[in-house]
């Protein structure tokens, strides 16, 4: 029995199925693009506040290593597994290889709720984890970065523990850590700032003015709440906005700046000053620009048949299912889809420039980080969708076998051990 299991690792090979066909590659070469080179689970015993030993389970799974070091954020959530995990190392590698990365794709996470941690608590686990992997990552083997539920502070202890196990300051060994300990400017907003460009791409194609354009945001987290503030600086009117505790939506428009002042002062959206809505129904209501940014699996096909937006922008990491993905496919060029391995992939191209800035000691600043991610982004963008025109398949498909494609030259170029 594999042990790849569960809905999400189940998506990835569907996907992967379906760009394999495409693309016209052998059954016999199939395996060795999908399954997983590494995977590595840990147990990470920590002391609670209380005096009691908490023992949580750990993961890493590095996808390829054909095209340098693995790359991939970490993930605190009491969903992860080892099946989830391995589907996002998955999806980081096509991500890469799309961007032009010189990176395989890794992603990993710790079973846990981070909310029920104390501050404390939090630090002994991160700095648990990193020291249980340290035989396994390096800033030439896999460079780990945040994700959901992880931080720059998170990455700042990574970085600690990986760094006093050295005996020196080793910045390169993860990314996304805070600007004053070797990270680089603009890695917090990159996300969200790429999803905000990508956005304004696909409404240049579809001829919609942004300061007319809507947008509904699910999550207001990291990147959530920055592709808020991003547009709505722009003049996109932000109509609805959730997150795991609260949901709101208004047609005039909210306040999303005071709502990022909100979780920042009380961590979650929950008591902000407005009225309340049923998280069930945002997805589907009426808007331009729809931006998932929390969980995988969220948009199923009976929400696709429902959704009401001229725009999907795909923040989080598989929130369309492939049965949806087909339905939307059914529906014809009605929703513009930013696959999220195009979409979300700020975050790493910015990584990659931190880890580039690291290694040379030599750092840039805030405007040319940004410049450099746009141009990234624009060629993606184009080539996406000119390959989805020149052979009618959807923009994910066109997407990710851009990626697959890559990864597979790559490899067969390197040979086989006889
Ligand atoms: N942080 C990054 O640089 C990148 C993140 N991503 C993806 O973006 C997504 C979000 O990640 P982050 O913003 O970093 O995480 P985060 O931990 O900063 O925020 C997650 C947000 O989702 C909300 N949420 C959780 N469950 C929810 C639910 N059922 N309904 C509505 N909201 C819910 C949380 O309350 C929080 O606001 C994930 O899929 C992640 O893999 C992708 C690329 C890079
Ligand atoms: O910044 C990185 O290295 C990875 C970010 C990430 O986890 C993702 O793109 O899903």
């Amino acid at each position: 029995m594999s042990i790849f299991q569960g809905p999400v690792f189940e998506m990835a090979r569907t996907q992967f199925t379906t760009i394999a066909d495409y693309l016209g590659i052998e059954e016999s070469e199939r395996d060795r693009l999908l399954l997983p080179k590494r995977a590595i689970a840990i147990s990470c015993p920590i002391h609670l506040d209380d005096g009691r030993t908490a023992v949580f389970q750990g993961y890493r799974v590095q996808h390829h290593l054909t095209l340098g070091p693995t790359k991939g954020g970490t993930r605190f959530a009491a969903s992860v597994d080892m099946g989830e995990v391995a589907a996002l190392a998955i999806w980081m590698s096509w991500k890469c290889a799309l961007a032009g990365l010189p990176y395989g794709g890794a992603k990993g996470g710790i079973s846990v709720d981070p909310v029920s941690l104390s501050p404390r608590e939090l630090e002994a686990l991160s700095r648990r984890y990193m020291q249980e992997l340290i035989p396994f990552v390096g800033p030439h083997v896999d460079v780990m970065a945040p994700d959901m539920g992880t931080n720059e502070q998170v990455m700042a202890w990574f970085m600690d523990t990986y760094s006093m196990y050295q005996g020196r300051t080793v910045n390169e060994i993860v990314t996304g850590k805070p600007v004053q300990s070797g990270g680089t400017e603009g890695r917090r907003e990159a996300t969200g700032l790429g999803v905000m460009h990508l956005a304004f791409s696909a409404m240049q194609e579809l001829s919609i003015e942004p300061t007319k354009a809507t947008a509904i945001i699910q999550g207001f987290g990291n990147v959530g709440s920055i592709a808020g503030i991003e547009l709505a600086r722009r003049g996109v009117r932000v109509i609805g906005v959730s997150d795991h505790s609260a949901c709101f939506f208004d047609v005039k428009g909210l306040d999303v700046e005071a709502m990022t002042r909100h979780v920042e002062a009380r961590g979650s959206l929950r008591g902000f000053p407005a009225e309340e809505f049923e998280p069930g129904d945002l997805l589907t209501q009426p808007c331009d620009i729809l931006v998932p940014a929390a969980m995988e699996r969220v948009i199923d096909a009976a929400k696709a048949t429902k959704l009401r937006c001229r725009i999907l922008a795909e923040g989080a990491n598989g929130p369309t299912t492939p049965e949806a993905d087909k339905l939307l496919e059914e529906r014809g060029s009605d929703i513009f889809v930013i696959p999220d391995i195009l979409c979300n992939s700020g975050g790493v191209i910015v990584s990659y420039f931190e880890w580039v800035q690291d290694l040379q000691q030599f750092f840039w600043g805030y405007n040319e980080v940004v410049s450099r991610l746009n141009q990234i982004l624009d060629r993606s963008f184009q080539a996406m969708v000119e390959r989805s025109r020149r052979d009618r398949i959807s923009h994910r498909t066109s997407a990710m076998s851009i990626g697959v494609d890559r990864v597979r030259l790559a490899k067969q170029k390197r040979g086989l051990f006889p």
